[in-house]
């Protein structure tokens, strides 16, 4: 079976300081893999080469069998990004936000109104359809990008500290949506700070360090999460 994510060899250099050196990585559809790592080992870097919001130095990377560089415009529509930028436009409404990225994606337009009432619906956020999102507070801000991300049903969900500045509210929210039906199939892999969170989610552990990883195992190997913090705390300090 094809590959979800297929990295060979990917490096990135900001004008001469290599952030990633000769990268591989395969991902499995429906695998759910985290990255932990210091600060400034790459982490970022990685998924936004994987969506294409970077240019790779070198090596290649696959997401189900496009490449990044040939076939932007196909791994875009694989993929769904959660990030701490919302990529949202403040002067449109609600729904409209969500109806320009839908038609971005090149959703029909009767899929795309049932698909943006039932997402502002799981949101919380129907009542406020049809406000500026200019007018949001941060917290309505949160579940309209996780909407936002997930509105094309991406195969890929690559979720960059998704729970940094996520209120309770949005924190739910995003959780319900993860386990949903319809992303139980998905593949994700998450960048997180936070150990017991990420190792609770995934079902597979990696270390990125100095643009490497140092560290690649799956979560059947650790009997707990203590276990998992005894062996790999020091790694990460
Ligand atoms: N656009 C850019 N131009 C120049 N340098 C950059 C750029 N983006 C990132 N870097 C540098 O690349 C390195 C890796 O950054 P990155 O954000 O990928 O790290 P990270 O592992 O996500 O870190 P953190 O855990 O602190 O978020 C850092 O030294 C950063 O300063």
């Amino acid at each position: 079976m094809e590959n979800a994510v297929s990295i060979r060899e990917l490096s990135k250099v900001f004008g001469k300081t290599p952030v990633l050196k000769a990268l591989d990585l395969d991902l499995k559809k429906g695998e759910f893999a985290v990255i932990f790592g210091p600060n400034g080992a790459g982490k970022t870097t990685l998924l936004k080469l994987i969506s294409t919001l970077l240019e790779p130095t070198g090596g290649s990377v696959f997401v189900s069998g496009f490449n990044v560089s040939e076939e932007p415009e196909k791994v875009r529509k694989e993929v769904g990004m959660l990030s701490h930028d919302s990529y949202l436009y403040g002067e449109l409404t609600a729904r409209e936000n969500l109806h320009f990225f839908g038609k971005m994606y090149g959703i029909e337009s009767q899929e795309l109104e049932k698909r943006i009432s039932q997402l502002l619906t799981d949101a919380g956020l129907l009542t406020k359809a049809n406000e500026r999102v200019s007018t949001f507070s941060r917290g309505m801000k949160q579940r309209l990008s996780i909407a936002r991300a997930l509105l094309h049903r991406p195969s890929l969900l690559l979720l960059d500290e998704p729970y940094t500045g996520l209120d309770p509210g949005a924190s739910l929210v995003f959780e319900n949506l993860l386990k949903s039906s319809e992303f139980q199939g998905s593949t994700k892999l998450m960048v997180s700070h936070n150990l017991e969170r990420g190792f609770a989610l995934c079902d597979r552990l990696l270390i990125l360090d100095k643009g490497k990883f140092v560290y690649d195992e799956s979560k059947e190997d650790f009997s707990c999460f203590e276990d998992f913090r005894e062996k790999c705390g020091p790694m990460l300090t």
